[in-house]
């Protein structure tokens, strides 16, 4: 498990472990691990022209004394000095060794821009001259290494309210940060690395954690020897209409192939007919009227995916909600919901699987402003709906009250195409049927889909039944 942290938490607890160390030893090490990654990046230290961007606070000092390591390894080290002070120690280390100061034109010629600004410290949107330089440092050619968090992102949410700098790397130190693993801000953080500086037993219970390929492996149900169809989980799936067949094929498809020992279905006799041609493992009930009765117990329900959302889907969905076992309510379900608030009301637990356009209508908040803050949304959801809550989109996040964030960091854009999002209520759905939490069955179910999103897409576009065709390679390489 990948865990982060807000800004906050990683200050009180670099305040901590200060208080034991000797003055200065913690920015030693930060520079130390910073330069060795620089250094790693470039063909050759010796000679690389390197442009440090260096703020007024401490994580200017970390790109300063990394410079000055830099320079005494032969590389060309110019500092642009943006802030009204300047860390005075390691200005000087830079110039002992060979660094120089030199204007924001040295950004042009680098190899490598260091991107020391802002850290942990910054409030708000970055300010002139710093929002300037992180424009002007976007376009250059070098390789971009931000310290600690990109400038311009803010370290605790990921929320990019202005410039900020777009790296390639992004080097942290002490803990990772929440604000490098959500989009925006993930999105100009680039590939991470940490840099230990002994923080972990001073710092306290995770803000969001990600989950990794292990831990899925670790988290997802494998039949034993006394496995039956039942025992290994029975999914019922209430989806697609008479206009929209393809949301039940594809939800039943996420739920066959996430290891459900049986995949119920029930419908009307458009998408029944899909159902039964796409997957002849699925138990279907065809539905003359709005009654569920006839369809045999379940474990788990996913209802919604191209449900309709006129008074037959209502009657459906409410009998569904009103069930005693855990129900993944999606799509036209949670339009639904956001009209008659009362349903998600009830005493088994609820996964909601929104996007920001569905969640906007449950918690009356315009979407963009969802998609610039994620993880407060899904948080203010899941405590004012009291449900669990994967938000879709850019970085999917699972929220519950009272757990840190969960935050899924496999997925690709590529899987921004019509009918994604019912195989992910598919594969949920049947991780909840086989007795996983809504927080573990959606968090696994985002991951895997993630993955299968990438091995369907690799490179060019996917279609959504590749997506449900590469499920069984995303979990064989879960390792
Ligand atoms: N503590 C430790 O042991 C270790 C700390 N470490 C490192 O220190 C970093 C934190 O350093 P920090 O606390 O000095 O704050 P930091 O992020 O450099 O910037 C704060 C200054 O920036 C300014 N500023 C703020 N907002 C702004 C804006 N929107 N736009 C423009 N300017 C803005 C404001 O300055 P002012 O405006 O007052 O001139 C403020 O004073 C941390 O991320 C890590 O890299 C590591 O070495 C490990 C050991
Ligand atoms: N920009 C993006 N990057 C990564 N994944 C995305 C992006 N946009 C959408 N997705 C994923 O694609 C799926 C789309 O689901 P959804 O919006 O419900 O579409 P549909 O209703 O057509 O199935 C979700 O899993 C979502 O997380
Ligand atoms: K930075």
């Amino acid at each position: 498990m990948l865990t982060a942290y807000t800004a906050d938490q990683v200050r009180d607890a670099e305040r901590e472990l200060m208080a034991r160390v000797p003055e200065g030893s913690l920015m030693q090490i930060a520079a130390t691990g910073l330069a060795a990654v620089c250094a790693r990046l470039l063909p050759s230290v010796y000679g690389a022209r390197v442009a440090l961007l260096v703020g007024s606070g401490d994580n200017g000092g970390d790109a300063l004394y990394a410079g000055a390591r830099l320079a005494a390894r032969g590389a060309r080290v110019e500092a642009v000095l943006a802030g009204s002070r300047t860390h005075e120690a390691g200005l000087a280390a830079l110039l002992e060794h060979g660094g120089r100061i030199a204007d924001e034109s040295a950004l042009d010629a680098a190899d490598l821009i260091v991107d020391g600004l802002v850290g942990i410290g910054a409030t708000g949107a970055l300010r002139e001259p710093y929002a300037a330089l992180a424009r002007r440092a976007g376009e250059a050619d070098a390789l971009v290494v931000a310290v600690d968090v990109p400038s311009g992102v803010d370290a605790g949410t990921g929320e990019v309210a202005g410039a900020a700098v777009r790296a390639h790397v992004t080097v942290t130190m002490g803990a990772c940060k929440t604000g490098l693993l959500v989009d925006p801000g993930a999105g100009f953080a680039g590939a991470l690395e940490f840099v230990d500086i002994g923080l972990g037993p001073h710092l306290p219970d995770a803000d969001t954690g990600a989950l990794t390929g292990a831990d899925v492996a670790d988290l997802l149900p494998r039949p034993v020897a006394e496995s039956d169809k039942y025992r290994r989980g029975v999914v019922g799936i209430v989806a697609g209409s008479e206009s929209y067949t393809g949301a039940a094929v594809l939800a039943v498809g996420g739920a066959l192939r996430a290891g459900a020992g049986m995949v119920r279905y029930a419908g009307t006799s458009a998408p029944v007919a899909q159902v039964r041609a796409a997957w002849p493992e699925a138990v279907i009930t065809e539905l003359d009227g709005p009654d569920l009765g006839g369809v045999g117990r379940v474990q788990a329900w996913v209802l919604g995916p191209g449900l309709g959302t006129g008074g037959f889907a209502r009657e459906l969905a409410a009998q569904v909600l009103a069930s005693d076992v855990p129900v993944l309510v999606d799509a036209d379900a949670l339009t639904l919901a956001a009209g008659e608030r009362a349903l998600l009301r009830r005493t088994a637990p609820t996964l909601i699987t929104p996007h920001a356009g569905e969640l906007s209508r449950l918690i009356g908040v315009p979407g963009a402003r969802i998609e610039a803050a994620r993880l407060e949304h899904a948080r203010r959801a899941a405590a004012e709906l009291g449900v669990t809550v994967l938000l879709k989109g850019s970085t999917t996040v699972v929220a519950e009250e009272d757990r840190p964030v969960r935050v899924n960091r496999t997925g690709t854009p590529w899987l921004a195409t019509a009918g994604t999002g019912d195989v992910l209520a598919g594969v949920a759905g049947a991780l909840l049927a086989q007795g996983l939490s809504c927080y573990d069955a959606g968090s696994c179910a985002a991951y895997v889909h993630g993955v299968a999103g990438r091995l369907a897409a690799d490179g060019v576009p996917l279609v959504t039944t590749d997506v449900v065709a590469a499920i069984p390679e995303a979990i064989r390489s879960l390792g």
